[in-house]
């Protein structure tokens, strides 16, 4: 049985990539020629096309991606939005993930009391025929909300932690009596949670959220948490680079991956990938996946 955490570092070094890609349908975003852009007047009665329709966009960016990436990571909201076909493929996205033998980090921030919670671990990473390996949680709950996604080892939870969101200051820096910020509360709370699920690796499967807009915070997070391995979502998009998401990683270029959505996924709208044309999205992904995975590892080997 291998841990979840020293899975991913082992895929991360073969590959020998940081970058997680998500897999973020925004419907608006989509190319026409995948998406008929008339089916989002009447998006409920349209979801069974709409739904097959990112399903291949899905598969065709996983075609593109999959040999410079450990890890892929589903965001729940726009599977859901698209009722139940959505959640079919959201299945079928994680199925044809999986064949190609990329972890799956499933977000949805879920979590709840600890009965719910286990129902939560049970659907998502422990269904016989797919699971994801790995889901983001909430960990405002605290310890018996966390505890059932870390019950089998061969998976693994992210809780947030300090936000890639231009909002996350208005609780998460907080001050407690005790002088610390509420994230750095929550960091020394899942490191302590985390210890009794350390890999090889020497992090724990209890991982954390970070954004990558916060380079001062990511940096001071880091020091304060040995054996938490982060993901850094907030590259591209969101603003951050890989100047801001260097001290994230360890002296050895370990313990995070940094994701990007929409900046690979949708690719080919930016005016630097331009010359493969809208029907070439996923070739402008493959070459934004490459480009970010190239930053990453000059940066650290700077
Ligand atoms: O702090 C957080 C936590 C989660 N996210 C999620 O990551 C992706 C980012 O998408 P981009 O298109 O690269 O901005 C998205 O699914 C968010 O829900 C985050 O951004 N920040």
């Amino acid at each position: 049985m291998k841990y979840f955490i020293d899975q991913l570092q082992q895929k991360i070094e073969e590959k020998n990539s940081r970058i997680c890609v998500g897999l973020d349908p925004h419907l608006e975003l989509l190319p026409e020629n995948v998406l008929a852009p008339e089916l989002l007047n009447d998006l409920e009665s349209n979801q069974k096309e709409i739904a097959a329709s990112v399903l291949k966009f899905n598969q065709n960016l996983i075609d593109a991606i999959s040999d410079m990436t450990a890890v892929v990571k589903p965001q729940m909201a726009f599977y859901e939005k698209l009722g139940v076909p959505g959640m079919d493929c959201l299945w079928q996205t994680m199925s044809y993930a999986k064949s190609k033998k990329l972890l799956i980090l499933l977000d949805g921030k879920r979590n709840d009391i600890g009965s719910t919670a286990k129902a939560y671990a049970e659907s998502y990473l422990e269904q016989k025929n797919i699971a994801a390996d790995s889901i983001t949680i909430n960990p405002y709950l605290g310890k018996d909300g966390v505890l059932p996604f870390l019950e089998n080892k061969e998976k693994g939870a992210f809780a947030l932690l300090r936000t890639s969101n231009p909002s996350a200051v208005d609780l998460q820096d907080l001050k407690l009596d005790d002088g610390r910020k509420v994230y750095q509360a929550v960091g020394a709370f899942l490191q302590e949670v985390g210890s009794n699920y350390i890999g090889e690796c020497g992090y724990s499967n209890l991982a954390a959220v970070v954004g990558a807009t916060y380079p001062k915070e990511l940096k001071e997070i880091r020091a304060q948490l040995k054996s938490v391995f982060f993901l850094i979502p907030g590259f591209g998009a969101q603003g951050g680079g890989a100047a801001d998401i260097k001290a994230g990683f360890d002296k050895n270029g370990r313990g995070a991956v940094v994701n990007s959505s929409r900046g690979i996924n949708f690719a080919y709208r930016k005016e630097e990938y331009n010359n493969f044309g809208a029907e070439n999205y996923a070739k402008a992904a493959r070459a934004a996946a490459e480009k970010m995975k190239n930053e990453i590892n000059d940066v650290l080997n700077q």
